[in-house]
């Protein structure tokens, strides 16, 4: 392949320059509507022969047409930001007022447009789908988009997606055969007491006590409920409850995530939840309600396939391959795994800071990288094979 890949540019921007546009426009979960109206204008600067476009609510597909189809492959970037104040260096941030790019949509949607960008003026002999996918961080766009008219009737037979790593070096890329991320379910609680005078305590049903004790009962449920041979996690990442310290709460609201490597699990996990949110209806004397929210599959990596896909990158030497261990991240690229076969790989990034961090500085090298090893992998791919390992 080319350099072409690499330096390519839209309308006289670089993929980078593309990024930080993108990143200073992040927008949660179906309201990405700036974000799918700038992919919409630089997708239209592209040689447009042997493209089609679609959008589904805030996501954009691109079929981009083969020259001899036999399969159709899939490439996915998620689009949505996180309601996070940015606390960056950069001089690009955020403009939408507390949102930012903390998870790399902006870095994931720009090696999207690259790949987009080589196939159209470089097109397969198979179909490529690209797939702009809202919601990813909640409330799940996978789901409703695998069920949609508009990706059904430009279904791929084989589907990928990479994530940003903040623990790897530039020019890393891990992955694994099975299990690669958690099954997730998101996870509402709220309780409802009785409220009054901060001094008569004994006269109210106050739910900043009781939400403080559920909080740390949840804590004994990995701890004492999950085997210690399979894994979970139980976070609570927000609570809500009172209006001034003077008064007593009569309503708290628990907001957390749960992570499990198996269903079995999953299912322990939310019955445990269940028996300690009722002992504390009792206890308490309050009322409560869980709400699940969004549940994700675990993403599944296709054994022969991420297998080629490693040895592929391996013997190219497109990037260092690192077999590595699963995480407890969630992902609705899951939900596509489940009903058609791939894979997902992280994309080192080099950066102190994690996933979901304020100050999160990923290197924008790593594009160029995921460029290649996606526009090389693909191109040999629709060059022989039959899709499959
Ligand atoms: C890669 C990543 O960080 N994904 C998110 C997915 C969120 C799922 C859902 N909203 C939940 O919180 O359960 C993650 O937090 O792992």
């Amino acid at each position: 392949m080319s350099d072409e890949a690499v330096t390519v540019q839209y309308d006289g921007l670089t993929l980078v320059e593309m990024r930080r546009r993108l990143h200073q426009i992040p927008e949660p979960g179906y309201e990405e509507f700036e974000t799918q109206a700038q992919l919409l204008s630089w997708i239209a600067t592209l040689p447009q022969t042997h493209l089609e476009v679609r959008t589904w609510r805030t996501g954009v597909l691109v079929l981009v047409h083969g020259t001899s189809p036999r399969l159709t492959f899939g490439y996915r970037t998620d689009i949505d930001g996180l309601p996070i104040v940015e606390e960056t260096s950069y001089d690009f941030k955020s403009t939408h007022p507390g949102f930012m790019h903390a998870c790399g949509h902006d870095m994931h949607m720009s090696i999207a447009l690259g790949v987009l960008a080589h196939f159209a003026s470089h097109p397969l002999k198979d179909n490529l789908l690209v797939v702009f996918q809202p919601a990813e961080e909640g409330p799940g766009g996978a789901k409703p988009m695998l069920a949609s008219d508009e990706f059904n009737a430009w279904r791929p037979d084989v589907m990928m997606a990479l994530h940003i790593a903040p623990e790897y070096p530039v020019g890393t890329v891990a992955t694994r055969e099975g299990l690669l991320f958690a099954n997730t379910s998101e996870l509402f609680i709220d309780l409802a007491g009785q409220g009054g005078h901060a001094a008569y305590p004994h006269r109210t049903r106050d739910m900043i006590v009781a939400g403080a004790h559920l909080i740390t009962q949840l804590q004994s449920i990995v701890a004492r409920n999950v085997d210690p041979l399979d894994s979970a996690v139980v976070t609570i990442g927000k609570l809500t409850g009172g209006t001034k310290q003077n008064i007593i709460a009569e309503t708290a609201r628990l907001e957390g995530t749960i992570r499990t490597m198996s269903m079995t699990a999953m299912t322990a996990v939310k019955a445990r939840i269940e028996a300690l949110v009722h002992g504390i209806e009792v206890g308490f004397e309050c009322q409560a309600s869980i709400d699940y929210g969004a549940n994700y599959t675990q993403v599944w990596n296709d054994g022969p396939l991420v297998r080629e896909f490693m040895e592929f990158v391996r013997d190219k030497d497109l990037a260092q391959v690192v077999d590595c261990p699963p995480a407890m991240t969630g992902e609705d690229f899951g939900d596509f795994l489940a009903a058609i076969p791939g894979f997902m790989f992280w994309l080192g990034v080099d950066t102190p800071y994690g996933l979901h961090h304020s100050k999160i500085e990923p290197n924008e090298a790593a594009i160029d990288v995921a460029v290649r090893v996606i526009t090389e992998y693909v191109a040999w791919k629709s060059s022989g094979s039959t899709g499959r390992g």
